[in-house]
């Protein structure tokens, strides 16, 4: 299924495209970012056997056509209380999953992502209508908004154990994306997004600041796709390698990549691979981005983005 075109909500055309544009190349942006412990990355397939970069970026084109379905439905739904965006986008956020799998023949490359990436666009979309501010403080409060009472609906009540991640609630108590989103996104607006922008701001190489702030957020995330291959001892032991490795003093040279590399090769041998950390960076990185605009640019400006080759480029 192709998706339609819905009315617009009143808001640009070229405004629509900024948000879904900035969502799809958060997308590229993390996948090519190397070398990432357990991932796919532009080095190798990490601890994955069904999936490798080039799905990826085939999974993140067949997304990219959804995305601005996000942003109008936020905009057409602005009036609508926030407790019923969710309901609203769910179609969308379903057809763009079924997308992502015939793009991908079967894997599971961006579940995640479309999940946390739809409801920032939705976000977004539904700010720009009420002519707020479009904050990446505004858009986490928002979400949270949205998702209201998901992990009480769908992992504690009503809790069939069919998704990883309900399982992983009843086994371990692990709440994963849903849990993230209700909350706000705290590991990113208090930890990820600060310790990114800090980095960057101190004249680090903004590759090498994404990479420790991956290690920033696989030290705190309670991550289900990691608990799901390696269990609690699994999450415990990459979780105290990440923390290791800040306290060594992270990555902030070239010189530092090389300890990746070895935490790459040990999340193989465990074939352990922190996906939902990889979700909270892509959220990382797009409102990163979101901060960097000026909204009055974005008013009056026709945006032409960077090819994709352009993101972290070597
Ligand atoms: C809520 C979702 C993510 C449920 O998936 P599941 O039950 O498997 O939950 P789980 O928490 O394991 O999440 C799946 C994916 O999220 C990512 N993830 C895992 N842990 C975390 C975490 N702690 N933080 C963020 N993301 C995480 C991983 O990539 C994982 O593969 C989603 O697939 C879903 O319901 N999709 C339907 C589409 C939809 O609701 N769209 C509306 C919004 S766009
Ligand atoms: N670069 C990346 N490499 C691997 N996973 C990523 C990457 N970026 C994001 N992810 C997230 O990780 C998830 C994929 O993880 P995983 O392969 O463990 O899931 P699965 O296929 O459902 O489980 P399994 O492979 O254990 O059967 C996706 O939902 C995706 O959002």
């Amino acid at each position: 299924m192709m998706p339609n075109t819905l009315e617009q909500g009143g808001i640009a055309p070229h405004i629509t495209a900024h948000y879904s544009d900035c969502a799809w190349r958060a997308m590229l942006a993390e996948v090519n970012l190397s070398p990432k412990p357990g991932l796919v990355d532009r080095y190798n397939n990490g601890a994955h056997r069904d999936m490798a970069l080039e799905d990826f970026y085939r999974s993140a084109d067949a997304i990219r056509l959804w995305l601005p379905r996000f942003v109008e439905m936020g905009a057409c739904s602005a009036g609508l209380p926030e407790s019923a965006v969710l309901a609203a986008i769910r179609p969308i956020g379903m057809a763009c999953e079924a997308a992502m799998f015939r793009a991908t023949a079967g894997a599971n490359t961006h579940k995640g992502s479309i999940f946390s990436l739809g409801l920032l666009c939705t976000a977004a979309g539904r700010l720009t209508q009420q002519q707020k501010r479009v904050t990446p403080e505004a858009l986490c409060r928002l979400v949270a908004g949205f998702c209201e009472g998901l992990t009480a609906r769908e992992l504690a009540q009503h809790n069939a154990g069919q998704t990883a991640g309900q399982r992983l609630y009843m086994q371990l108590g692990l709440t994963g994306a849903r849990g993230e989103a209700e909350a706000g996104f705290p590991l990113v607006s208090d930890h990820a997004l600060p310790h990114y922008q800090a980095l960057k701001a101190q004249g680090i190489d903004p590759e090498l600041a994404l990479l420790d702030t991956l290690l920033v957020l696989m030290a705190r995330n309670g991550d289900t796709n990691v608990a799901s291959r390696g269990g609690a001892d699994g999450l415990r032991w990459l979780q105290q390698r990440a923390i290791a490795l800040l306290r060594q003093g992270g990555i902030r040279r070239a010189s530092d990549l090389y300890l990746l590399e070895e935490f790459d090769n040990a999340c193989i041998a465990r074939h352990l691979s922190p996906g939902g950390s990889a979700d909270l960076l892509i959220v990382t990185w797009f409102l990163a981005e979101i901060s960097t605009v000026n909204s009055q640019t974005l008013s009056s400006t026709s945006f032409s983005w960077r090819n994709s080759d352009d993101c972290f480029k070597r």
